[in-house]
C-alpha cells in the first residue's frame, strides 16, 4: 500500500512508497533507523525522522525566499535503499574490518548490519569476510603501504526479469569490484586474487536459488593516495554485463562507471524530469556518466537530438551498451563526448533547448555557469554548434583531439535550424545542497534565468543530503511575489 504523507511541519506533500500499515499517525520510532552502529560509523548522521532529513527545513526558506512557495520533497525507500556502496578493507587477516572510516580518521568501523544498504550487499560483506579469513587474504595497511585487498565496490542489480517484479528488489544481485593492491593479474600475488573471486562466486554464484553473486571483478590499485580505483579493471567471474532498469530503459552499468546508489528514488526523480522535458527536444546532458539521464529521455520524449558530455573515459562502453536496447523506433540523434565541462562550455550550450546539468558534489565548473549567463544576455549571438568533423579540421591541440577521438555518434546529421538552438531550460540535479544553493543564486543573480520549479528526493535517508530536482528558465520571469497582496477570487 502506498502512503501518503504531509509533513506538518513545512506543509509539504511527502510520499513514500513503503509498506507501511495503515495508520495515518505512526509512532516516529517507526521512522528511525535503528541501526546498531550509528555513532561509531561516520555513513549516518541522523537517527530519527528518517522521512524528514534535517536539511529539508532550510531547503524550504530558501525556496520560500527566492520566490518559490510551491517546493515537493518525495520520499521512497528508508532502509535498506543503497544499492551501491564503496568499502574499505583493513584489519587483520583473521577478523578483518570492512566498512567506513570513522569521522576526521582513518580508522575503519566494521559496519555489517548497515541498515543503509540493501541487504545483500551485507550477506555479500559477510561472505567475503568468510573467504578472506579462509585464504587468508591480507587487507591492506595503509601506514606501510602493504597488504592484498583495499577496498571493495558492491553494485545490486535489481533488474532479474526472471522474477516477478514485486520480488526483483528482494532478491537483487551483488557486482563485487575488489580493489587489490598490485599493478596487474601478474603480480605474484594474483593466485590468491583468484582463489578469493572463485570463492565469491561458488558460494555465492549460480547454484542459489537465489544467486547472491552476480559477478566478480577486479580493480588494480597501488597508489598511496586516498583515491580508490586504479586504472585498470579486468572482469574475473559471472555476467560481464550489469543491467538496471531506471527511468524506462534498460541501463547498463560497468563498475568504472558512476552510478547512483539509490536506485528507486533515482527511478522517481528520471520520471519527474521527463515531465519538464517537452517531446520533441534537443537536449545536451551535461556530467553525463553513461548517459543515462539523456537516453531515458530520448526513448520517452522523442528527443530531435540528445548530446551527453562526460570526463570519464570508462563511460563510454555503457552508455553504447544502453543505446542497443533503447527501443528501435527511436528517431533521436545520439552521441556522447569524452570532454571536460569547464573547458569551452559554450561549445556543448549551443544547438540544444534543454540543459540537463548533474555535476559532482562540488557543483558546476565557474566557466559554464559564466556561459549559461552568457548566452542568456540579450547581445549574445549564437555561432551554429559545429559538427565534430568541422571541429576537428583545424584543431591543433592535442588534448581536444584526443577527447574528440573517444566520442561516440549515432546517426548525427544535425540540421542548420537546430545547431543555433539556446537553452531555454536549464534543469539542475543536485546531491550537494551547499554546491546547489550557492550555484542557484549565481545563475540568478543576473536576471537571465528564473526558477520555474523545485523538488526534492529523500535518496540519502540518515544523511544530511538529499537531492534536488531545479528547473530554471530563460528570462528574468515574474518575480517574487509580494506578501500580503492576495488577488481577491473573482
Ligand atoms: C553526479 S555524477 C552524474 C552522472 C550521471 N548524470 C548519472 O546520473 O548517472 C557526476 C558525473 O560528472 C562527471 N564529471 C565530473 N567532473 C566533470 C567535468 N569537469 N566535465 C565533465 N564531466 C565531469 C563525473 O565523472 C560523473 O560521472
Amino acid at each position: 500500500m502506498a502512503l501518503s504523507l504531509v509533513s506538518s511541519s513545512v506543509g509539504i506533500p511527502l510520499r513514500n512508497s513503503i509498506s507501511l500499515p495503515l495508520k495515518s499517525r505512526l509512532p516516529s520510532s517507526s521512522f528511525s533507523l535503528h541501526c546498531p552502529h550509528f555513532e561509531t560509523c561516520s555513513g549516518c548522521t541522523q537517527e530519527n525522522n528518517l522521512q524528514h532529513p534535517l536539511i529539508l527545513d532550510e531547503a524550504v526558506a530558501f525556496f520560500k525566499n527566492i520566490g518559490l512557495p510551491t517546493f515537493s520533497f518525495h520520499s521512497c525507500r528508508l532502509w535498506g535503499w543503497r544499492c551501491r556502496a564503496k568499502l574499505a578493507i583493513r584489519g587483520p587477516s583473521k577478523q578483518p574490518l570492512i566498512g567506513l572510516y570513522q569521522e576526521g580518521t582513518h580508522n575503519v568501523v566494521d559496519i555489517p548490519d548497515c541498515k543503509a544498504h540493501h541487504p545483500n550487499i551485507n550477506a555479500a560483506v559477510e561472505l567475503l569476510k568468510r573467504g578472506i579469513i579462509e585464504l587468508n587474504i591480507e587487507p591492506y595497511d595503509e601506514d606501510e603501504g602493504i597488504g592484498e585487498l583495499r577496498y571493495v565496490q558492491m553494485a545490486v542489480t535489481t533488474h532479474d526479469t526472471s522474477l516477478p517484479a514485486s520480488e526483483r528488489y528482494e532478491h537483487g544481485k551483488v557486482q563485487v569490484t575488489l580493489v587489490w593492491n598490485s599493478r596487474s593479474e601478474s603480480a605474484p600475488s594474483s593466485d590468491k586474487l583468484n582463489a578469493l573471486a572463485n570463492f565469491l562466486w561458488r558460494n555465492g554464484g549460480h547454484k542459489r536459488k537465489f544467486p547472491l553473486v552476480h559477478s566478480v571483478w577486479v580493480n588494480f590499485q597501488t597508489s598511496t593516495t586516498n583515491v580508490i580505483f586504479g586504472n585498470r579493471w579486468r572482469h574475473l567471474l559471472g555476467e560481464r554485463d550489469f543491467w538496471e532498469h531506471v527511468g524506462r530503459i534498460d541501463v547498463s552499468l560497468a563498475p568504472s562507471s558512476f552510478g547512483q546508489a539509490n536506485t528507486q528514488a533515482f527511478d522517481s526523480l528520471l520520471r519527474k524530469v521527463q515531465k519538464q522535458v517537452p517531446f520533441g527536444s534537443s537536449v545536451a546532458d551535461l556530467y553525463a556518466g553513461a548517459g543515462v539521464i539523456g537516453l531515458s529521455l530520448a526513448a520517452t520524449r522523442k528527443c530531435k537530438s540528445v548530446i551527453c558530455v562526460e570526463v570519464n573515459k570508462e563511460s563510454k562502453l555503457s552508455f553504447e551498451k544502453t543505446v542497443e536496447r533503447l527501443p528501435s523506433n527511436i528517431a533521436t540523434n545520439i552521441s556522447w563526448h569524452h570532454a571536460d565541462m569547464s573547458i569551452e562550455p559554450l561549445s556543448w550550450l549551443v544547438g540544444s533547448d534543454v540543459v540537463i546539468v548533474d555535476p559532482p558534489r562540488k557543483g558546476l565548473d565557474a566557466s559554464l555557469i559564466d556561459a549559461l549567463r552568457t548566452l542568456a544576455s540579450p547581445n549574445f549571438k549564437a555561432k551554429p554548434r559545429k559538427s565534430v568533423g568541422e571541429k576537428l579540421k583545424n584543431e591543433k591541440r592535442p588534448w581536444i583531439l584526443r577527447t574528440r577521438e573517444a566520442s561516440v555518434h549515432i546517426e548525427s546529421s544535425t540540421t542548420q535550424e537546430e545547431s543555433q538552438l539556446l537553452p531555454q531550460t536549464v534543469i539542475y540535479i543536485s546531491c550537494r545542497w551547499e554546491s546547489f544553493k550557492e550555484d542557484c543564486t549565481k545563475l540568478l543573480s543576473g536576471k537571465s534565468w528564473h526558477l520555474d520549479n523545485a523538488h526534492g528526493f529523500n535518496f540519502f535517508p540518515g544523511t544530511e543530503s538529499i537531492e534536488i530536482l531545479a528547473v530554471f528558465k530563460r528570462g528574468p520571469g515574474a518575480g517574487k511575489k509580494k506578501k500580503g497582496k492576495r488577488r481577491r477570487s473573482s
